[in-house]
């Protein structure tokens, strides 16, 4: 604009000045020159050409301006005609000049007006570009003029419900943000803050709540520097405070787990970790970070394992397995680790997490499982299941190696008694001093197990011969011979050994067991406290074992059981005094067993207490029905086996006697003497009991149980029932007739009952008669009787009487 009216002013100067010019040249006579530079002009004067001054002419018409303003002397005229044509020259100076200006003017206007046009679009453009910027960042722009209290909107989704002025604004802000949103911004409008910023929630028309950013800042003062307006931004931020919201809560989901995290790079250096990482490593965030991951492998297998993480990790992007770290203690400490990449925005893989629990306690739980899986928890050997694999493996072995393998069946012979004697606490002690000496005979590569109750195996591998089984067999028999220690006092265990060789014996894993069992049972046969290898033979006593077991668990039930009868008589008079009873088993599959070889194995599956309580209501009632015949002088003898001490034997007596309806004095309980010896304590506190009820009770087989005369003091028994094994050979083994006197001479003294057993011939009667046995008892007189044939001879002595 300056420019424009300097231009203006000096063309008017420019005219005003060559007005000048030609008053003074009208005035004067004006000398008018031609510059030098000027083309054809030249010195006039009177003696010049016509030509000359039409050129000089048209040359000042030409360039009036440069004329009228150089000062060089030219050409002098006529001064009339100079005026004349100057005059001339000067009119249309001014109408080019004026034409000109007018051009210039117009031309001037014209870019003006251009400017304009161009600043207008620049503007248009530049709020065009503002709009667009605001409408992408998503912002809305406000205008707040103070003193009217009136604000303008743009770019704002809903500016009705904002309202147009502030105090609609503050109206909808949420209680709990308003108080802050006010103060903010009274310290900005006092000047305090540079800045207008504050977050806050306003409420929607559907009564949710939004967040927003609002910045502002004042753009206009009054005189007084009193702010009165103040523009800025709105930005909806209500899905970033979520986002916000929802980071803050991962952050503290992260903070509060139980599991340790670890945020690495791409370098594998940590970057961050949550206080579970602490916890569980004992280093501190900073302690870590940027340290590589693998400054926690605890050794050569974890950097391998590293190694196998990363290729898993490039190929699937996941990993999860064990591994142990170190903590800062120096512990190594088994985790669960799972280890996951995570691509960026652009799809790089460029961090980690790696998630992880300390696991030694589940750690511990499983090896206290397979432990307890594999091994006894009492003993500490290998258990059943240890031992089957070991087995296994061990035949495997001698298959490679043209090796033996010998299996030892090991079975404690007095275990049940010291057990439910003394409490399971003492068998419990004695089951460890037992596995502590038979580890002790074996070598370190041998396996001693215990894989039942009181039964223990042993595998020997890679021998050459069978004569190291029998070698380790004759160190354990020795072993035992040593009483064991239990709570003070001392116990004598013996064993019975079964031993199976492979290949030998067996073809296979479970045929060497099932060999070794067998003879383990024919050791027992055969005595206790010794060993037995595997023959053939055995199995088939053994398989009448299995069947005898299984036949004896029905034979109550299917009528098979019954009992006969022996009479017992007066040696001096022969007359019965009573009968023993004698059970028999008639099987429908095996035919008809001896007691001698059922009984064993009742007594070994615990079938003899059920079946011993039937013998006993049978005997009882079979005396009972020979009292109503008359016979009421008669008396029963019934054998009881040691394993019935052990149950609630007065009462069932008791009751046996009442259904019966039978005095006591009637029945006779008979046990064996080496049964008594077994657990004579026991055996007196129920003898007692008995007694007291008015029973009689014999010791059966007296002289084969080493029963000590001052137990025997302490038994309240009646009667002393010779051994047959003694009368057998009483007339010919002096021994024996010396033994038999001796126990009748005992038994005098003690003023019990004699009984002789076994009696088959005149020849030991008459010795018996002669030792002033009192009664007798064997083949010599009857076998042992059905019912009805013992009512026959029953009523037969009665005739001869
Ligand atoms: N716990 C129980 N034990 C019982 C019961 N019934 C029998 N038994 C015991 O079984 C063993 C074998 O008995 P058994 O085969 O019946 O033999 C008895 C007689 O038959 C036999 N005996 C009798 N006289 C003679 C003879 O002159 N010679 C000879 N060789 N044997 C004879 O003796 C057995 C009776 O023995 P004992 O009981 O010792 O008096 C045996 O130990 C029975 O005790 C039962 O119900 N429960």
């Amino acid at each position: 604009m300056l420019s424009t009216r300097a231009i203006i002013i000096a063309l008017f100067l420019l005219i005003f000045s060559c007005e000048i010019a030609a008053i003074s040249a009208e005035t004067k006579g004006l000398e008018l020159g031609v510059n030098s530079q000027l083309p054809h002009c030249s010195i006039l004067n009177k003696h010049s050409t016509n030509d000359a001054f039409k050129q000089a002419e048209i040359q000042l018409v030409s360039f009036p301006i440069l004329y009228a303003l150089t000062n060089n002397k030219a050409f002098i005229s006529s001064p009339t005609e100079a005026k004349l044509r100057f005059t001339h020259s000067l009119q249309a100076i001014y109408s080019i000049a004026l034409i000109s200006i007018l051009i210039f003017l117009f031309i001037k206007l014209k870019s003006k007006r251009r400017e304009h046009l161009n600043a207008a679009k620049t503007v248009r453009e530049s709020e065009e570009r503002l709009k667009l910027a605001l409408w992408a960042s998503g912002d809305g722009m406000w205008d707040w003029h103070i003193e009217k209290n009136q604000v303008f909107r743009s770019n704002i989704s809903n500016p009705i419900l904002l309202g147009n002025n502030v105090k609609t604004l503050l109206n909808i802000i949420h209680p709990k943000d308003r108080p802050k949103v006010e103060n903010l911004l009274e310290a900005h409008l006092t000047g305090k803050t540079v800045f207008f910023e504050a977050e806050y929630r306003i409420k929607n028309e559907d009564g949710s709540w939004m967040w927003l950013l609002d910045r502002g800042k004042v753009t206009e003062t009054d005189n007084q520097n009193r702010a009165v307006r103040m523009t800025g931004t709105l930005r909806d931020i209500t899905a970033k405070k979520q986002t916000d919201n929802t980071l803050r809560l991962s952050a503290q989901v992260l903070d509060s787990m139980r599991e340790a995290v670890i945020v690495g790079d791409n370098n594998h250096q940590i970057i961050s970790v949550n206080p579970a990482f602490t916890t569980i490593t004992g280093f501190s965030f900073e302690e870590v970070l940027n340290k590589h991951i693998l400054d926690f492998a605890s050794n050569k297998k974890a950097f391998s394992q590293y190694r196998k993480v990363q290729r898993e990790l490039s190929t699937n992007h996941y990993w999860s397995g064990e591994s142990t770290i170190v903590h800062s203690d120096g512990r190594q400490i088994p985790t669960w680790l799972e280890v996951t990449k995570i691509d960026d925005h652009h799809g790089n893989n460029d961090y980690f997490v790696a998630v992880f629990n300390d696991i030694s306690a589940r750690k511990k739980a499983e090896e206290d499982l397979r432990f307890l899986a594999n091994y006894d928890a009492l003993t500490g050997l290998p258990n059943r299941s240890l031992f089957q694999d070991r087995i296994q493996h061990a035949t495997k072995q001698a298959n490679r190696t043209n090796r033996l393998v010998a299996l030892l069946f090991i079975d404690l012979d007095r275990f049940k008694y010291i057990n439910d004697s003394m409490g399971h606490h003492v068998g419990d002690q004695l089951l460890k001093s037992v596995a502590q000496r038979l580890r002790n005979i074996v070598r370190q590569g041998d396996t001693v197990a215990r894989i039942g109750g009181d039964e223990f195996t042993i595998i020997l591998e890679n021998l050459s011969k069978q004569s190291a089984a029998k070698q380790v067999s004759d160190k354990i028999i020795q072993a035992f011979n040593t009483p064991f220690t239990l709570e003070g006092n001392q116990f004598s265990v013996s064993s019975s050994i079964g031993i199976s060789l492979y290949p030998n014996d067996a073809n296979s894993s479970e045929e060497l067991i099932k060999f070794a069992d067998t003879a383990m049972y024919h050791a027992k046969s055969q005595g206790r406290n010794n060993y037995q290898f595997y023959l053939p033979e055995m199995n088939e006593v053994v398989s009448r074992h299995v069947q005898i077991e299984a036949g004896l668990k029905q034979a109550i039930e299917r009528n098979e059981l019954y009992l006969v009868y022996q009479p017992k008589y007066t040696i001096r008079e022969h007359k019965i005094t009573g009968f023993e009873a004698l059970l028999r088993w008639h099987s429908t599959e095996l035919g008809s067993i001896t007691p001698m070889e059922f009984i064993p194995v009742a007594e070994e599956i615990g079938m003899i207490e059920k079946i011993g309580h039937w013998v006993l209501n049978q005997a009882c009632q079979q005396l009972s029905a020979w009292h109503q015949m008359g016979y009421t002088e008669l008396n029963i003898a019934v054998n009881l086996s040691a394993k019935q001490l052990k149950t609630d034997l007065v009462s069932i007596v008791e009751v046996a006697l009442g259904v019966a309806n039978l005095p006591a004095s009637a029945l006779e309980l008979e046990i064996t003497e080496s049964s008594i010896m077994n657990n004579p304590a026991d055996a007196i506190t129920i003898f007692t009991q008995l007694k007291t009820l008015g029973i009689a009770l014999a010791i059966d087989d007296f002289g084969t149980g080493y029963s000590s005369l001052s137990y025997l003091k302490r038994f309240p028994v009646d009667t002393l029932k010779i051994d047959k094994e003694f009368i057998h050979d009483i007339d010919s083994q002096q021994a024996d007739a010396t033994i038999t006197t001796a126990i009748i001479a005992m038994a005098k003294s003690l003023q019990l009952e004699v009984v002789a057993e076994g009696v088959e011939n005149q020849q030991q009667l008459e010795l018996l008669t002669l030792q002033e046995c009192d009664q007798v008892q064997g083949f010599l007189f009857s076998k042992p009787r059905k019912a009805t044939e013992c009512t026959e001879l029953l009523r037969a002595a009665a005739g001869a009487i």
